[in-house]
This record gives C-alpha cells, sequence and structure tokens, in this order.
C-alpha cells in the first residue's frame, strides 16, 4: 500500500546505473561539459541525471532551462555544495564564492559590488593597463615564457587592485595564489572523498592508518590560509605605516568604523583573497585560450588587425577610452570566452528545496550544475559552434553575448565587468604589436577540444608553442617607453 500511495518522483533520464552504487562509474571525472552535452542529446532532454552514494546530479544543458531554474527560482537553486573535505578541512571555507546562499554570503557579495559595479570599475583601468603593459615588454624579452607572462599580467593586475602591490615577475604571492588555487583543483578531481560521506571520519588523528585525506588537508590548508592571510597582512602593515595606496582593501577600511574594523578582519581577509582567487586563475585560462586561438587562426589576426591600424595606428598603444570603436577586438574577447569557457560547469549549485521542472523531480540537496559549456556550443544559438569566429558578434545579425560564461542566477560572476575590460586591453594590446605565430611541433587540431583543452573543472589551454612577431619596427620603442612610464 504505501508503495502505491507514495508520490513517483520521475527523476531527469541519464544513464541507468548499478544496483546500490547508482551511476558512480558513469560520472565523468575528465571534460564532464561533453559527455553531459552528448547525454542531453541522447536521451532527447535539456536536462540529464545521474546518482551516487546518495547524491543526485542533474546538469542543464539549455539556456532556456539554466534561466528559468536559475534565473527564475533563485529561492531554489542559489545555494552551493559545502564539503566537509574542501570547505572545512582544506581552508577553502574562506571563500564565499563558495559559501551557503545566507545573509553572511549576501554580505560579501553587496560589499564586492559596491566597489566591482560597472561604475566602479573604470578606477582600475589604469592598473589593469600597467600590468598589460608590462606583458607586452615581457612578451617581446622572453616570448618562450607567455605562458607565464599571462599569470604575471592576470596575477599582478589583480594584487595592485586588491592590495595596492606593485609586484614585479617572480613575485613569490603570485606563486602563492597558483599553488592555493591548484589544492582546489586537486579536491575536485579526486572527486568524492568518503570524510565527505561520513563526516564523523573528520575527528580521528591525521597519524592514524588510512587518514591520508587529513594529511593532505593539512598541507592545502596551509596554503589556502596563506593565500588569504600573507597578502592582507603586508597590506595591513603598510595601512599602518600610512604608506598604502588606493586599493579595494584600503577602501573597505577606510569605509568602515575603526572601532568595528578588527571585528570586520575576518570579513575583509575573505573578500579580498576571493577576489584574487576568483579572478586570477580564470583570467589567466581565459588569455591563454586567446593566444591559442590567435596561433590557430592567422586570418582572424589580420582581420582585428585591420582595426587596430586603422583606430590606434602605429605610434601608440590602446587604451580603454578605444573600446566603443574596437569592436572586432571585443567580438574577440567575446568568442575566446565563448569557445572555450574557463569554467566550462560555472560552479556547482545546490537545490536548497524538493522541485520539479517539466514534468521531473529535482530532489533537496541535489548537485545542479550549469552545463555553460553546452548552452555556448548550442547549435541552435551558435551556427558552427566548435569554428572559432569572433564575426559571429559583430554586425546586423550578431549572436547574443554569451553570458552564461560567467555563470548563472544569483551567483552570477560580479568580477565579469571587471574581467572583460582587462581581456580587452589585453587582445588590443598584444594584436596592435606583435603576430601570434604557431609553432608547428604539434599535433594539435583545429575542433579538437580534448587534443587542446586541460579536462578538469577549471580548463586551460594544453601547454603549446608560439611565437610573437614583432609587427612594425617602430614596435621595441613604443613597448619600453610604455613599460616604462607605467613604473
Ligand atoms: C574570464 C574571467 C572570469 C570568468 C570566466 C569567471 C567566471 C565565473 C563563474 C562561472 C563563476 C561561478 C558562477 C556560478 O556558480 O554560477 C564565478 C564566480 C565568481 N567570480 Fe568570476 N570569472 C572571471 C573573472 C573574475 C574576476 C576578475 C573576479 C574578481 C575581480 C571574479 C570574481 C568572482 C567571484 C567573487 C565569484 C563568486 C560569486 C558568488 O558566489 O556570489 N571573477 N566567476
Amino acid at each position: 500500500v504505501s508503495s502505491w500511495t507514495r508520490p513517483r518522483h520521475y527523476y531527469p533520464p541519464g544513464p541507468k546505473g548499478l544496483p546500490l552504487l547508482g551511476n558512480m562509474f558513469d560520472i565523468p571525472m575528465r571534460y564532464g561539459w561533453e559527455t553531459f552535452a552528448n547525454w542531453s542529446r541522447l536521451y532527447g532532454s535539456e536536462i540529464v541525471h545521474v546518482q551516487a552514494l546518495g547524491k543526485h546530479i542533474c546538469v542543464i544543458n539549455s539556456a532556456k532551462v539554466a534561466k528559468d531554474l536559475f534565473d527564475g527560482r533563485p529561492h531554489i537553486y542559489s545555494d552551493k555544495e559545502q564539503s566537509v573535505m574542501t570547505q572545512e578541512l582544506s581552508g577553502w571555507k574562506r571563500a564565499w564564492a563558495l559559501s551557503p546562499y545566507d545573509d553572511e554570503w549576501r554580505e560579501y557579495r553587496k560589499l564586492f559590488h559596491q566597489h566591482f559595479r560597472p561604475s566602479a570599475v573604470p578606477q582600475y583601468h589604469h592598473k589593469q593597463t600597467k600590468a598589460v603593459r608590462r606583458l607586452l615588454q615581457l612578451l617581446l624579452d622572453t616570448p618562450e615564457n607567455f605562458l607565464a607572462h599571462l599569470r604575471y599580467a592576470a596575477g599582478s593586475s589583480l594584487l595592485d587592485v586588491v592590495y595596492s602591490f606593485d609586484a614585479l615577475p617572480g613575485d613569490s604571492r603570485i606563486t602563492l595564489v597558483e599553488k592555493a588555487v591548484h589544492t582546489f583543483a586537486r579536491l575536485l578531481e579526486t572527486g568524492v572523498y568518503l570524510v565527505d560521506v561520513a563526516p564523523i571520519l573528520k575527528h580521528i588523528p591525521a597519524w592514524f592508518p588510512g587518514a591520508n585525506f587529513k594529511r593532505q588537508a593539512a598541507e592545502y590548508k596551509q596554503l589556502v590560509d596563506d593565500m588569504f592571510k600573507v597578502p592582507y597582512q603586508q597590506f595591513k602593515d603598510a595601512w599602518r605605516r600610512g604608506t598604502a595606496q588606493p586599493c579595494f582593501a584600503a577602501s573597505l577600511l577606510a569605509d568602515s568604523d575603526p572601532y568595528d574594523a578588527s571585528e570586520h578582519e575576518e570579513l575583509f581577509i575573505n573578500l579580498t583573497g576571493t577576489t584574487y582567487a576568483a579572478g586570477s586563475d580564470t583570467t589567466v585560462a581565459a588569455m591563454g585560450t586567446f593566444m591559442l586561438a590567435m596561433a590557430l587562426h592567422p586570418e582572424v589576426q589580420r582581420w582585428v588587425q585591420e582595426e587596430l591600424d586603422r583606430v590606434v595606428g602605429r605610434e601608440r598603444l590602446p587604451e580603454m577610452a578605444d573600446q566603443p570603436a574596437l569592436p572586432r577586438v571585443m567580438a574577440t574577447v567575446h568568442e575566446v570566452l565563448r569557445w572555450h569557457p574557463p569554467l566550462p560547469l560555472a560552479t556547482p549549485h545546490r537545490a536548497m528545496a524538493d522541485d520539479v521542472y517539466a514534468g521531473f523531480t529535482i530532489p533537496a540537496g541535489s548537485i545542479v550544475l550549469g552545463n555553460s559549456w553546452a548552452i555556448l556550443h548550442d547549435d541552435k544559438t551558435y551556427t558552427n559552434p566548435q569554428t572559432f569566429d569572433p564575426r559571429r558578434f559583430v554586425g546586423p545579425n550578431a549572436q547574443p553575448f554569451p553570458e552564461v560564461v560567467f555563470g548563472h542566477g544569483r551567483r552570477e560572476c560580479p568580477g565579469r565587468h571587471f574581467a572583460l575590460d582587462i581581456l580587452f586591453l589585453a587582445v588590443a594590446h598584444v594584436l596592435s604589436v606583435f603576430t601570434i605565430e604557431r609553432v608547428d611541433n604539434s599535433d594539435r587540431v583545429i575542433g579538437d577540444t580534448q587534443g587542446l583543452f586541460t579536462p578538469h573543472v577549471l580548463s586551460y589551454p594544453k601547454p603549446f608553442e608560439a611565437s610573437f612577431v614583432p609587427r612594425f619596427s617602430g614596435v621595441e620603442s613604443l613597448v619600453r617607453t610604455a613599460a616604462l612610464s607605467e613604473i
């Protein structure tokens, strides 16, 4: 009788799992975005579902469903999954990008928004320009290390904007964020830790046989804590000495009541550290994809360079003020992000209540993934989606801005205006003075995503070689003079 009267749940379709184990062996650990998009086609459903270890995972593969759920039902789909291993033991609790959807998150988001909304971002343009101009000089001097130089450009601009540090190449704080963010990628690559299935295990001591995870978490936590605390403490010292320059951290302190400031210390550490951690690797990945796309598509470079020569000329470097006159540069930025979004599955959201959509049940506690990659490679919206072609974003029939690159609903990336501006500056500067040439020692094939990009949550181009050929005789003096004037 009870099985007759119990309400029936129709989960979205997906691979048929094994008894007890569910879909444990179906969940893709590499290039998940492609597998989920394939399942969506195979099962003829925009939402697909798998289940393992008592957890439901629902993956949304279309713009319409993503809008309906993430934007239309924010009270259900704005939460984030909490993991004992990641947040609690490895120190990632500080990152409010992973926080539950609660009042504390609202406070972080409000403060962040005040400093990174569209009208606030122009105050950082000179710092972003400085970082990009130094990138040009590094590309001129040691072009073979171009991937490391991208990390410097993204990291140094954020260190400057957040803490007013003038970081030079090789700065240990840039390496620190790289190592700390790497721990997050490692945690996600590993998948499920036993301690997340049985949280009581967190109490066993690190020396206990089988407690490897505790030793690993302690190592990760040290790096993560350092990433949050070291730059903030250095900034605080400068602030006390009265030598700190205007920056995000300085306005937070200046705006807060001095008597409350120490109470807010943890809030400020987490707010500034998350900005730096969330903004650096994503920007590095996008800049790397830009370089790869250019190396593979000389005809696109010529198309953009024709515009740059016409608008900027060869006597000066581009500036933020040139943006309205450079639609091809902006189209290239959009296409880079669409072609290979740095976070192809955004970040996992969590359903806060049972929900029913199109007759399918999405149970409370489900992990809900917005498959941005699938949405951006949907051939109903983007013709020939695998092809890198910025021309799709200009002219009267321009395709829509690929906004899901920046995630979904209330958790959408609040740093996107800042990110788009530094990417504009990087593309405009690099293509003004260099032609990027492919070094043909690889068997990379255009359109082969798996051959070109790394397989995990934050996906970068796999290492590749390219050369940076100055486009005209005045490049060297233009670049060196600009870099000097930025010191
Ligand atoms: C190309 C560069 C970037 C990309 C592709 C990107 C993408 C994303 C994505 C997909 C999310 C998660 C959204 C979701 O879960 O639905 C996110 C969150 C976030 N991003 Fe970005 N991002 C970029 C740059 C930046 C920058 C430069 C900053 C800081 C200045 C930043 C700050 C943040 C923060 C604070 C969050 C957490 C928001 C929240 O949980 O409420 N991002 N970003």
